[in-house]
């Protein structure tokens, strides 16, 4: 079964304060081509589900044509936080994380259709516990793994020093926590901090 853990996009797409809305044009409709309808899109990097590239936040660093697609398909673990203010070591010390290389924290912090002004804090000791254990993308329902006033992204640069990739923007309302089969691939646009994905979940 295949449940869908993407945000939809549309004009009315919650976007980070100040960033380019989402929008969706028809620009030759069948009516003048008299054959096809053709589209475009405008978009952020960083509206709804996306994949942060390392350049979002350290200059030359890897855009998100680099970054090697293994890491958005595979096995990942879904850990409920929905609970906490603060998401810390504490969290996924005791779970069991040896079938998987991918960890995905539901906070339920964002579940409405507003751009979420409070957040659960993301402790940045989890970089190198992560390294640790053979982890390398975490993924939140949240739109930065940093609070949104951050300055110094300490949670980002600590996920980057130790090799972890950062998937932002997820719906996991109907997901109970567990294992699961990611599939969350960034498109192939050359030079791009980061990258809108269609991301799914697989028993
Ligand atoms: N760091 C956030 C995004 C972010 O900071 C941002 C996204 C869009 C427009 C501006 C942003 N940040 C600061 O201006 C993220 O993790 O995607």
């Amino acid at each position: 079964m295949i449940i869908d853990i993407s945000r939809l996009l549309n004009a009315h797409t919650p976007t980070w304060p100040g960033d380019e809305p989402f929008s969706y044009q028809l620009t030759w409709p069948m009516s003048e081509t008299g054959s096809v309808n053709v589209g475009q899109f405008t978009t952020s990097c960083h509206t709804a589900t996306h994949v942060d590239a390392p350049y979002h936040f350290r200059d030359n660093s890897l855009t998100i044509e680099q970054l090697p697609l293994d890491i958005f398909v595979g096995n990942a673990m879904v850990i409920d936080v929905s609970t906490k203010a603060k998401i810390t070591l504490d969290d996924v010390e005791n779970v069991d994380l040896s079938d998987v290389r991918r960890v995905i924290f539901k906070t339920n912090a964002w579940t409405d259709d507003e751009f979420p002004t409070t957040m659960p804090l993301i402790s940045p000791d989890l970089g190198s516990f992560f390294l640790e254990n053979g982890i390398e993308l975490m993924g939140v329902d949240l739109p930065s793994v940093d609070p949104l006033d951050s300055k110094t992204l300490d949670t980002h640069h600590s996920l980057l020093q130790n090799g972890v990739h950062i998937l932002e923007g997820l719906n996991l309302i109907d997901v109970e926590p567990g294992i699961y089969k990611l599939t969350a691939l960034p498109l192939n646009i050359e030079g791009a901090d980061g990258s809108p994905v269609r991301a799914i979940l697989e028993k």
